[in-house]
């Protein structure tokens, strides 16, 4: 049970609570796993006392769907259904995403009540959008003023990472909350402190519902977008080509790369279609994914997730494996590729132990930002809905088989995946007729493509390389400023970067890429991913003799050092 003082809490301002509508939102997205009992046992006592009898949350409908041109209804999955939910008695027909569309509403309603008459009927979605769009960026402006003057954002090791996180919410101390306030009464100085981070959520909740909307609304872009975005398009039509330049992606498309490539790769593979998937849901989805990664992460942002989910994309591809994989493997692949380091926080594990984080003692130290990665995923396709019209026990299947492959992507361990896939081949049993196999080779090949970047052309791997040890550098810089013992190849002064890369590419990648192309072969790609690593790695070889001093050059591990594979890296 996480903290009551870690959770985020979203509480409506007192003047709402004259309102016809009271509603008082709380939503923790990916720091709680199991919401309802958070929601009775926490939430509901203390908004009750701070709002009154007057509390109560209904649902409503407010979203729009848009369904590709297909016929409707799907023979897969049957007829649509909504799952009752029900809430400390209450019935409570509805889940945290639309508790927060009821946020949403409420707040027009307010604003439409004070701020003149309602929008005609003729105005447009698109109008309201752009409306918001203007207070959003008045609320940011503000909250960034209230944020800087907030010394607490930056005081001891939580501050830090509290500072830095972007994908969570941030965090209102229940504690502020006096068990002496009645009806709403909150002592002054705690208001203040709410309504601050009230108005620094919302910005965050509000750029969540536009993203992807405002940038791509007819009118707004530039002929230059135009031509940058034929480029993109012209470039998608190579996507399966083990060059594809991902950071010329990423600029083609105004840092959408991964919004863009993940639709593009539904449409082209048949899921939109087969999963009968809502476009806007679909685009809501990929828009709250690709701005829960960190942009500031020199490594793990959302151009390291597009490239990965390439990656996965052309091993997918493979001609042993592409015959076998049914529509749910492919968009189970893709899906756990685009996701798989959401809402990283550009330190690793040992940094959030040893720094109490809370999310290293809600996962209790064990792939704890793997883990988090994942509950945050389920968190934002419940908040899209993008799976609700599926039958319940077929989206619980979707939301384990992802956390199933995206743990796997926990580095330290490597060994048990590397000697667990050495084993199937030496003895050839795996078949991929069964779905545990095919399952098992999605984590693999997940597992291949977090760590290609050694084996793609150089220009690319180098550019991986340096921004991966620039990551490191950050914590190994945070971990000094703070006392703490630097972690292991996180010291600017003593880990070179070409010394890290022939680490990692002879402990790491080596060893999964000699099984990965045992289980391809004969396959062109993996031919060429092993000719760019072998020479990748001679030119870093070469690069350390140069920089490093003679005394401090260590020798490449030899071959038998290297077999047993899998060290533990940041
Ligand atoms: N080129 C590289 N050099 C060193 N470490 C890397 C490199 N590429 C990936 N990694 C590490 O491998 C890890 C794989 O999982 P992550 O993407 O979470 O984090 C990655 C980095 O810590
Ligand atoms: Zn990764």
């Amino acid at each position: 049970m996480v903290s009551s003082s870690l959770l985020p809490v979203f509480l409506l301002p007192p003047s709402l609570r004259s309102q016809p509508l009271t509603l008082t939102l709380v939503h923790f997205q990916s720091s709680f796993p199991s919401p309802r009992p958070f929601v009775r046992n926490v939430a509901m006592p203390v908004l009750d006392r701070l709002w009154g009898p007057d509390f109560r949350i209904r649902d409503s409908s407010l979203t729009v769907g848009v369904y590709p041109d297909e016929p409707p209804g799907s023979r897969v999955w049957g007829p649509l259904r909504t799952p009752p939910v029900t809430c400390g008695g209450l019935p409570l027909t509805l889940e945290l995403p639309a508790l927060i569309r009821q946020l949403r509403a409420a707040w027009t309603a307010r604003r439409r009540g004070t701020r003149g008459p309602e929008r005609s009927e003729g105005s447009t979605w698109t109008e309201a959008v752009q409306d918001e769009a203007k207070e959003v960026k008045q609320d940011l402006e503000n909250s960034i003023a209230h944020l800087e003057a907030d010394g607490r954002l930056n005081a001891g090791h939580a501050g830090v990472l509290l500072a830095e996180r972007r994908g969570s919410y941030p965090l209102i101390d229940l504690q502020l909350l006096k068990p002496s306030a009645q009806q709403g009464q909150v002592e002054s100085g705690t208001r203040r402190k709410l309504k601050r981070l009230l108005s620094f959520q919302r910005y965050f909740h509000a750029s969540r519902l536009l993203r992807g909307l405002v940038s791509h609304t007819p009118g707004s872009l530039h002929l230059l977008d135009d031509d940058y975005l034929g480029q993109a398009a012209h470039m998608l039509s190579k996507v399966d080509s083990w060059s594809f330049d991902i950071f010329l992606f990423d600029r083609l498309t105004n840092g959408n790369s991964l919004v863009t490539l993940m639709c593009h790769l539904f449409n082209v593979c048949g899921l939109i279609h087969h999963f009968q998937l809502d476009m806007v849901k679909l685009h809501r989805f990929l828009g709250l994914v690709q701005d829960d990664y960190h942009s500031h992460n020199p490594y793990h942002n959302a151009v390291h997730a597009a490239d990965v989910t390439q990656a996965m994309y052309c091993y997918m591809k493979e001609p042993k494996l592409a015959e076998h994989l049914t529509p749910l493997d492919v968009f189970l692949g893709l899906m756990a590729a685009a996701a798989h380091d959401v809402d990283h926080p550009g330190v690793n594990q040992p940094f959030l132990i040893k720094t109490r984080h809370h999310l290293a003692s809600l996962y209790q130290n064990t792939s704890v930002l793997e883990s988090h990665h994942w509950r945050s995923t389920v968190g934002m396709l419940r908040e899209s809905g993008l799976l609700s019209h599926l039958p319940a026990d077929m989206s619980q299947d979707i939301e384990q088989q992802l956390g199933s492959i995206i743990l796997a992507t926990d580095i330290s361990r490597q060994n048990e995946f590397l000697l667990l896939f050495r084993e199937h081949l030496d003895n050839q049993d795996l078949d991929l007729q069964l779905a545990s196999h095919r399952h098992f080779i999605l984590q693999i090949a997940l597992k291949c493509a977090d760590v290609c970047n050694p084996c793609r052309d150089w220009e690319l791997g180098r550019q991986w390389s340096e921004r991966v040890c620039e990551e490191f550098y950050r914590q190994g810089d945070l971990e000094r400023k703070l006392n703490l013992e630097i972690s292991p190849l996180c010291d600017r002064q003593t880990d070179s970067v070409p010394a890290v890369q022939i680490g990692f590419i002879s402990y790491i990648v080596e060893p999964l890429f000699d099984e990965w192309q045992r289980f391809t072969e004969p396959s062109l790609l993996s031919q060429l991913m092993m000719s760019n690593l072998h020479k990748n790695k001679a030119r870093w070889g070469r690069l350390r003799c140069v920089h490093a001093p003679a005394e401090t050059q260590a020798e490449e591990p030899e071959a038998e050092e290297r077999d047993g594979g899998g060290e533990d890296i940041p």
